[in-house]
């Protein structure tokens, strides 16, 4: 079983859609709105019995339900709106992880933990530390949603499918991340070589400022591309696929730095994170890399000690 916890909400539930769609395992939708999880779950069991889908979608307002999950995938919490910054919603989703890391600590203890919820490398660190799993069980998602942005605005620029693209985006989810053009590639060379300084910038700066776009044109935060990503995650997990993605990590001394969490490239497998790949970097590059690391480090700092 794979639980959602936050699963009446937007990213929650295309999540769920998400799981039953790729056929990875059974889905449990948990939220604290009333009624709403069991009515998103019925209606992905509709959309199972359409596709001929054998898996089912539960839905609960009861934490216990989660129990025997092997992956809990944390999406509770407050979204931004326009005009704000992921890192307004430190203070409230911390309290939201707080509560959230006891029930997974008392009913899904063995599990794996993927959290998406905003600003996303802080609220990995709170769950991690709430928890006290071994970090290798508690991973924060926007990798695999920062990367595949990049890989995207470059493939309009180039004109070739976004799958061609290995793209790299390292450091924080949020204002301050990181894209990498050069360590990002296409058939074997740099990005940074097959596009103009201007194309770059540009590029870099949509990527920056996607989850903000999003919400100007339509008024409220991406779900489709994060669900995606999330599933992924799980599969890479569930299947043990040891397929390398770029995840928010517990950072233990890797590129230099100690208890903080950062996006980077890392080997997904059954026991979650398998192991963290230390990427070469220039001295231009570890600058930048540094001021991302700083940036989720200053978040960090502005929480109070019972969320540390
Ligand atoms: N890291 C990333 O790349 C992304 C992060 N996000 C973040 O994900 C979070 C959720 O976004 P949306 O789904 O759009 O918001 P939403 O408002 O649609 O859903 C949030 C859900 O969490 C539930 N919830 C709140 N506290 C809870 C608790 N203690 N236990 C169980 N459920 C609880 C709410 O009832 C609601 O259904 C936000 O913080 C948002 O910023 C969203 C998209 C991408
Ligand atoms: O923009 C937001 O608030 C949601 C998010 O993190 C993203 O889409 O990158």
């Amino acid at each position: 079983m794979i639980t959602v916890v936050g699963g009446a909400g937007r990213v929650g539930v295309t999540t769920g859609a998400m799981v039953l769609l790729r056929d990875l395992d059974d889905v449990m939708l948990i939220d604290i709105k009333p009624n709403a999880p069991q009515g998103e779950a019925l209606d992905l069991n509709h959309m199972a019995a359409v596709l001929g889908i054998s898996r089912r979608a539960y839905g609960s307002n009861d934490y216990k339900d989660m129990s025997g999950s092997d992956i809990v995938i944390v999406t509770a919490g407050f979204p931004r709106k326009a005009g704000q910054t992921r890192e307004d919603l430190l203070r409230v989703n911390a309290d939201v992880m707080k509560q959230i890391a006891e029930q997974i600590k008392e009913y899904a203890p063995n599990s794996k933990v993927l959290v998406l919820t905003n600003p996303s490398d802080a609220m990995t660190y709170v769950m991690y530390k709430k928890l006290g799993f071994p970090r290798e069980r508690v991973i924060g998602f926007s990798g695999l949603l920062d990367s595949p942005r990049l890989a995207y605005y470059a493939s309009v620029k180039l004109n070739i499918s976004p799958a061609s693209i290995q793209p790299v985006v390292l450091g924080m989810h949020g204002e301050h991340m990181f894209p990498a053009p050069r360590l990002s590639s296409v058939g074997g060379a740099p990005l940074s070589s097959l596009l103009s300084q201007k194309d770059i910038d540009e590029i870099v700066k949509q990527t920056v400022e996607a989850g903000a776009e999003i919400i100007k044109l339509r008024g409220y935060s991406s779900n489709w591309a994060p669900a995606a990503g999330l599933a992924l995650m799980a599969e890479a997990i569930k299947k043990d696929q040891r397929k390398v993605y770029i995840v928010s990590a517990y950072l233990n001394g890797e590129y230099g730095y100690k208890d903080v969490i950062a996006e980077v490239p890392a080997v997904l497998g059954r026991n979650g994170i398998e192991k963290i790949l230390e990427l070469p970097l220039t001295d231009e590059e570890r600058k930048g890399l540094d001021a991302s690391v700083n940036a989720v480090r200053d978040l960090l700092n502005a929480l109070p000690p019972e969320y540390r």
